[in-house]
């Protein structure tokens, strides 16, 4: 059957679904043992458990020689769920009557489990048992915080506790005994609330232990003649489990129920018990409720259908009106005497229990389904606060309770008497255990030392590799540079003198013992490094072994370990222990790529620099094109052609480029970077950085070019005057060459060169001879306007002398040749 109802709230919505279905009592018999006082006084064993579920009650007052009931049968049997005689355990009635209910109380079905039986009978012993015997109390409530402990990573629980007493047909609250009497109620769901109850939330196992102690001890107990200890009262402890998914969500479905575990006062007769005053008042109170809860028992089970059940009698029948007709799995424990003293009311017991067989219950799951609106979130969101607080103090709460174990749960310490055998065994192996990740972790730690070190030693590997390279840098520019100072001197010194004045000399002197230092500390360095990877292989292979050590007595645990417990305790040591391995090592290769970004860091920002400085190149070259080269140009003044290694040489009156670089030349500077970077950045690189660099070099011939082509549309004068000229010579005449430069590099004043460079050979001679026919009469003085040699002739006389120059030039060309091929490897 199902039912649907929706209520809808200003906050949230609620829609309970309802699936009925009917499900009869469970009824379970208990016999006791035979007592002291009952032996004494010479009673027989009347009752019999036959099989698990039939007893027989035998009545000994037939008298055997009664020839009238002679065929009358002695001996009644009777049926039910289970049946238990002196024999059995706590365990065994806790497993077969309560344990079930267990599973539907954390799914929302109600559930309620009572004591049922004369005075005497063992229901306290049932219900509460003793400290080396505990009852159906302590063994649910264990076990239904084991069972929410393990479902607690999806769900999450709130457990609420109260314990009362009804004495007198009063009702008072074992958890806080001086808050009076208390009343019942019934609330809009129908279901009887009792105000005032204390109820303490709790999921904690050695907490609700405590609670229940200190509870008992509040009960009102008396001795009687038929119970040393007879509970004068009924005892109910009621336990209320909410439950809800952990994942928080706008539609959540919220689960509830209630267990009610009862210690019923014992029916008792004046005659049996003795009492007297108080307690034939309490006896008077006690057996009426019960008459109350049997004739209840009795309208529920008739079969006919007068269904009208008086549950308003006693408190007694009020309070458990769910568990007895309404929406609840219920579970009677009856308990009688085995004596033959006892036999009327093991008879009337018996008669009541067989007839609670047949009462059914209508059982339904509570099951809200809760639709939050956006008002909610805030509630949602501290929820999930406290969920992290919750799980935040379950971890160290775990820690604690691995140095103290939980001594108040009884079982445990049951658990730990029998492990006591096997507990040196068991810290054996934990001992080996945690020296074996021990070690491992120190040699983690030791592995990551040396990788450190060995990062260290690269950073200044790579220090000192740049040192050399830009030192071979700075020998490739002097060089070059004291080429060209030769080339200007070249006409006025001897050529002998020059070739002593090498550049190596100069510069070795003073450079090359920063260089040979870097040398040094690079061969210490190797060698250092050399030794730490041989501590490393070393290192890792004692933590193979460690590891390999490590498995193998985690093999051993299921072994040697006999118990459940200690077996999951140490599995979970290993975890824990593999788990801080694991984290060391993430750690260390999270420090090691940290530093290998550092150094990309580095790479990415010099490859920033050289950016800047190639945008700062073109900017300038673009403004100089767009401007001022073209003004001089179109004034006719200044001329720009190219030399032979492909740089365009400017007239002097061109503005020359300021460079933003420390006086050196931009692109060979960016040579040196580039090469420097080469030694920290990887191969694919190196082919970006060719390619970048190529674009580069195409842009500025570009600009060249457009430059050049410019100047010589306007300077038609020149242009005409030397379509005039004969063809020009080919590079390899140098006769022919030199007169066909001496025409086209002519200007009025000193030559700047494009980019900085310095000129090639062939322009700087064309320069020089100038200066030498200026210096002869024949040639056009320095800075002063250049004109064509007059004749023929007079570059003829030069001949012998340029002769000499030929040679030299030939020999210097070919070097300049081999230095800007170098200098350039675009
Ligand atoms: N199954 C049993 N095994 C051993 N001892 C038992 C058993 N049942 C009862 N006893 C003992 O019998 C005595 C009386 O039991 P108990 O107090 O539980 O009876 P009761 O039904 O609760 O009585 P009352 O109704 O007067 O409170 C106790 O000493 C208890 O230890």
């Amino acid at each position: 059957m199902l039912v649907v109802k929706y209520i809808v709230g200003s906050k949230y919505s609620l829609r309970i679904v309802h699936y009925f279905f009917f499900i009869v009592f469970q009824v379970a018999l208990r016999i006791r043992p035979l007592s002291d006082a009952e032996l004494e006084e010479g009673a027989t064993i009347i009752a019999h458990k036959v099989d698990d579920q039939m007893v027989v009650l035998m009545d000994p007052m037939e008298d055997p020689d009664d020839i009238l009931r002679a065929h009358r049968s002695r001996e009644k049997t009777y049926m039910f769920d289970v049946a238990f005689d002196y024999s059995a355990t706590q365990d065994e009635v806790y497993r077969s009557t309560t344990k079930g209910l267990i599973e539907g109380l954390i799914s929302g079905y109600n559930a309620t489990v009572f004591a049922y039986g004369p005075t005497g009978c063992g229901k306290t012993y049932t219900m509460l048992g003793t400290d080396r015997e505990p009852g159906i109390y302590v063994r649910t409530l264990n076990d239904l915080f084991k069972a929410i402990e393990e479902t607690s990573d999806d769900m999450q629980y709130s457990v609420s506790m109260s314990y009362l007493e009804i004495y007198n047909e009063m009702i008072r609250d074992l958890l806080n005994p001086s808050s009076g009497f208390l009343d019942l109620r019934e609330d809009s769901k129908g279901e009887i609330q009792v105000t005032g109850i204390t109820e303490v939330s709790t999921i904690n196992a050695r907490e609700v232990m405590e609670l229940l102690m200190k509870g008992n001890k509040q009960r009102t107990q008396e001795p009687t003649a038929a119970n040393q200890t007879s509970s004068r009262s009924h005892a109910v402890l009621q336990v209320g489990v909410r439950q809800q998914s952990r994942c928080r969500d706008i539609l959540q479905e919220v689960r509830f129920a209630r267990l009610f575990m009862i210690d019923l006062a014992g029916s008792e007769r004046a005659s049996q018990t003795q009492n007297r005053g108080q307690r034939l008042k309490e006896g008077a109170h006690i057996n009426r409720s019960l008459l109350a809860l049997g004739n209840c028992i009795n309208a529920l089970s008739e079969k006919n259908g007068n269904k009208y059940v008086n549950y308003r009698d006693s408190k007694l029948t009020r309070l458990l009106k769910d568990s007895l007709g309404g929406n609840s799995r219920t579970v009677m424990i009856a308990h009688i005497s085995p004596a033959s003293l006892a036999f009327e009311d093991s008879r009337n017991t018996l008669t009541y229990a067989d007839r609670a067989k047949s009462i059914r219950t209508r059982v339904k799951r509570n099951l809200l389904n809760v639709s939050y609106h956006v008002a909610q979130y805030t509630s949602i969101i501290s929820d999930l606060r406290s969920e992290i607080q919750r799980l935040k103090k379950k971890i160290a709460d775990q820690a604690s309770r691995q140095l103290n174990p939980d001594r108040t749960d009884i079982r445990h310490v049951q658990a730990e008497v029998q492990a006591h055998s096997t507990r040196a065994e068991m810290d054996q192996l934990r001992e080996q255990l945690i020296d074996a990740f021990r070690q491992q972790m120190d040699i983690r730690k030791r592995l990551m030392e040396l990788d450190n070190s060995n990062m260290e030693i690269q950073i200044d590997t790579s220090k000192h590799l740049l040192t050399i390279a830009d030192w071979e840098q700075e020998r490739f520019r002097r060089r070059k540079k004291w080429q060209g100072e030769r080339r200007k001197e070249s006409f006025n010194k001897d050529e002998s003198e020059k070739d002593s004045d090498s550049p190596e000399s100069l510069s070795d002197s003073t450079e090359i013992q920063e260089v040979a230092i870097a040398r040094e500390n690079l061969v210490t360095l190797m060698a250092e490094q050399k030794k730490i990877q041989k501590q490393k292989a070393g290192l890792e292979q004692r933590l193979a072994e460690l590891r390999e050590k490590a498995r193998r007595l985690e093999e051993l645990l299921p072994r040697r370990v006999s118990s459940e417990e200690q077996r999951e305790v140490l599995c979970l040591l290993c975890k824990v222990h593999e788990l801080e391995i694991e984290n060391a090592e993430m750690q260390s290769s999270a420090l090691l790529k940290d530093n290998v970004i550092r150094q990309k860091n580095v790479v990415v920002q010099r490859f920033e620099q050289h950016r800047h400085l190639c945008h700062e190149i073109i900017q300038q070259q673009r403004k100089f094109i767009d401007g001022e080269s073209f003004t001089g140009i179109r004034n006719g003044t200044e001329i720009s052609t190219r030399d032979e290694s492909g740089q365009t040489v400017a007239d002097g009156s061109l503005p020359k480029i300021t460079l933003p670089s420390r006086g050196r030349d931009p692109l060979q500077e960016m040579d040196s970077d580039q090469e420097s970077v080469h030694t920290l950045g990887s191969d694919n690189r190196e082919g970006r950085t060719k390619l970048r660099r190529h674009t580069l070099l195409q842009i500025l011939r570009g600009v060249q070019n457009i430059a050049v082509k410019a100047a010589r549309r306007r300077s038609k004068v020149l242009e005409v005057d030397a379509l005039r000229l004969p063809p020009p010579p080919s590079p390899l005449d140098p006769k022919k060459h030199k007169s066909n430069l001496s025409l086209i590099e002519a200007r009025p004043k000193g030559l700047v060169l494009w980019r900085g460079r310095q000129p090639s050979p062939e322009l700087r001679h064309a320069t020089s001879d100038d200066n030498l026919s200026s210096s002869t009469g024949e040639g056009p003085a320095p800075n002063s306007t250049w004109t064509r040699p007059r004749n023929r002739q007079a570059v003829k006389n030069l001949a012998p002398r340029e002769q000499d120059f030929d040679g030299r030039r030939r020999k210097r060309r070919s070097r300049s040749f081999e230095v800007t091929g170098q200098a350039v490897s675009f």
